[in-house]
């Protein structure tokens, strides 16, 4: 379990997070929502390991991870993605999938540069593992395309798939159904549900509210960096300050 205990995040006289605390448990899908400039992404970017917290602490399994750099926190099972795709351009969708694993490597550097044969057989590994989660995901047909060639829904999943090479107990999606159709968001509903029932804790940060409301099982708002409301979807959907501040607005 990834705990958030009584965080604060301070951006000079802003606070961007204001004391709030949240928990993600494995195989559940908890959503993260609130107006733009709310503090949700701020979030993540501690979660993951980009921000500093100013105060409080971030615990797995009991151990507080709050200073662990990004790396770390990938080797221990906690990916993301990004609002914007942050892939690597000109390698193929499979290479880009490849790399997501890496953190979990245990040659160094001069095994790799030298191609001893561990290397070699760990690569055969990550690839092949690579090439199931791209055909679990639906980009079998694209898998040898570079991905600036691919459309943004196809980088939006590919960015899912790079997370999960890492074999992750913990997602963070940062706003993955942003400028997809009605049917790739069905898509994602149906990806979202897969990794829950595959025991992965997934955070979802997204304004897609009907999507939030049908696949989470607890929400959290934010408002101005304060946490406002968590419950279930349907506490959440008839709460008068959720409404008064995002949903009716
Ligand atoms: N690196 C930074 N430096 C200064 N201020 C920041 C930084 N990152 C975020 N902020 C501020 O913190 C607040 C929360 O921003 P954040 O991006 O976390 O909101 P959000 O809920 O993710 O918004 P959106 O829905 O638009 O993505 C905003 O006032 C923002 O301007």
């Amino acid at each position: 379990m990834i705990e958030v205990v009584d965080i604060c995040k301070r951006f000079g006289g802003i606070a961007a997070i204001d004391h709030v605390s949240l928990s993600i448990l494995p195989g559940e899908v908890h959503g993260l929502i609130g107006p733009n400039g709310s503090g949700k992404t701020t979030m993540l970017n501690m979660l993951s390991g980009y921000y500093e917290l100013t105060s409080g602490a971030i615990r797995h399994d009991g151990v507080d991870i709050s200073r662990l750099p990004v790396q770390h926190r990938a080797r221990i099972g906690v990916a993301r993605t990004f609002q914007k795709p942050r892939l690597m351009p000109t390698l193929s969708v499979l290479d880009n999938v490849v790399l997501g694993a890496w953190p979990h490597s245990t040659s160094g550097f001069l095994a790799t540069a030298l191609g001893l044969p561990k290397v070699n057989k760990e690569d055969r590994e990550f690839r092949a593992y690579a090439a199931e989660l791209i055909h679990g995901i639906g980009l079998g047909s694209v898998m040898h395309r570079r991905a600036n060639l691919l459309d943004h829904a196809e980088q939006r999943f590919l960015e899912i798939a790079r997370g999960l090479a890492m074999r992750p107990r913990f997602i963070l999606l940062d706003e993955p159904a942003g400028g997809l159709t009605g049917n790739e968001i069905e898509h994602l509903s149906d990806v979202i549900h897969t990794l829950r029932d595959a025991g992965i804790g997934v955070l979802l940060v997204e304004h897609h509210t009907d999507l939030v409301f049908r696949i989470c099982d607890r929400v959290t708002t934010l408002n101005t960096g304060k946490m406002i409301k968590h419950g279930t979807p349907d506490e959440v959907r008839a709460d008068p300050e959720v409404i008064r501040v995002y949903l009716g607005a």
